[in-house]
């Protein structure tokens, strides 16, 4: 596995262990995400790739087939600390997930959905914030005309930035993406994947993902897992072009499914 200071270490995952109903998801799993970087976590379905992403994001919480162990640290702290609101977490580690859901609700809504439950902001300082959540997310020169409109009316790669600016606008740490453009058509997956390589200058990113290609285009590290456990970590370019274990190969090259 490769390690980062703590000076580069955002998400610090160490012998995570999750079942549900006493079947292992997880076994004993160590990973380092690093800071304003894009990590990949590619493997078979089953795997665990989706597990592992939710509990970064303690969805596990109020499935009580769920048994954990382990700590996931993010920027060094406990996620499950008793002093840390799951809320708060959440607002941290933003998720985005396979198919896009935007609420029944305006384009400008949506955005602002986060900003409003944290309390009350001037109209001008909430306007200014959806608009910067909206460029962030490539969706603005878009949408800036009718932001008033039903958020349903956006195409799917337009549902899928729009649900992306909804989370950045509350500004995260982390954005977690579970295949955010398999439900996508190549041309919106191209918007969404550039959108991931620009949003790493502003927070730490994890994408799951079953395509190859994707992880290679827009990823700096790749974690490989395999039945529960991680089985490489890296740079991506040594993942895909020089990998330590023939199992990685296997599966990069389509030999394992
Ligand atoms: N809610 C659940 N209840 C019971 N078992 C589950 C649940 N979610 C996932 N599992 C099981 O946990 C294991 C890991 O599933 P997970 O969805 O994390 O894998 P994955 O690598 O994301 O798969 P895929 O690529 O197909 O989405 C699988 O055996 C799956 O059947």
């Amino acid at each position: 596995m490769t390690r980062f200071s703590s000076a580069k270490c955002c998400l610090e995952i160490s012998d995570l262990s999750l079942a549900y109903d006493g079947k292992p998801a997880l076994r004993k799993l160590s990973l380092q995400v690093p800071r304003h970087r894009v990590t990949a976590f590619i493997g078979p379905s089953g795997c665990g790739k989706s597990t592992l992403l939710r509990a970064i994001n303690r969805l596990h919480d109020l499935n009580e087939s769920v048994t954990q162990q382990g700590c996931i640290r993010l920027e060094g702290e406990d996620i499950h600390a008793p002093y840390l609101e799951v809320a708060e977490l959440r607002r941290r580690v933003g998720m985005v997930f396979q198919t896009p859901n935007p609420f029944p609700m305006s384009i400008y809504e949506n955005v602002a959905f986060g900003l409003r439950l944290q309390g009350r902001l001037p109209k001008r300082k909430r306007d200014d914030i959806v608009e910067w959540a909206l460029e962030s997310a490539a969706l603005w020169h878009e949408v800036k005309d009718r932001l008033h409109s039903s958020a349903w009316s956006l195409s799917g790669g337009q549902q899928q930035r729009l649900v992306i600016a909804r989370t950045l606008a509350v500004q995260p740490d982390v954005l977690l993406l579970d295949e955010p453009a398999s439900a996508l058509d190549p041309i919106s997956t191209l918007k969404i994947e550039e959108l991931i390589r620009n949003l790493k200058s502003q927070l730490t990113l994890v994408l799951v993902t079953h395509n190859m290609q994707q992880a290679a285009r827009v990823s700096d590290y790749t974690a490989f897992l395999q039945a529960g456990e991680l089985v490489e970590h890296g740079p991506t370019d040594s993942v895909f072009t020089n990998p330590r274990l023939q199992r990685t190969e296997n599966y990069i090259t389509g030999r394992l499914a």
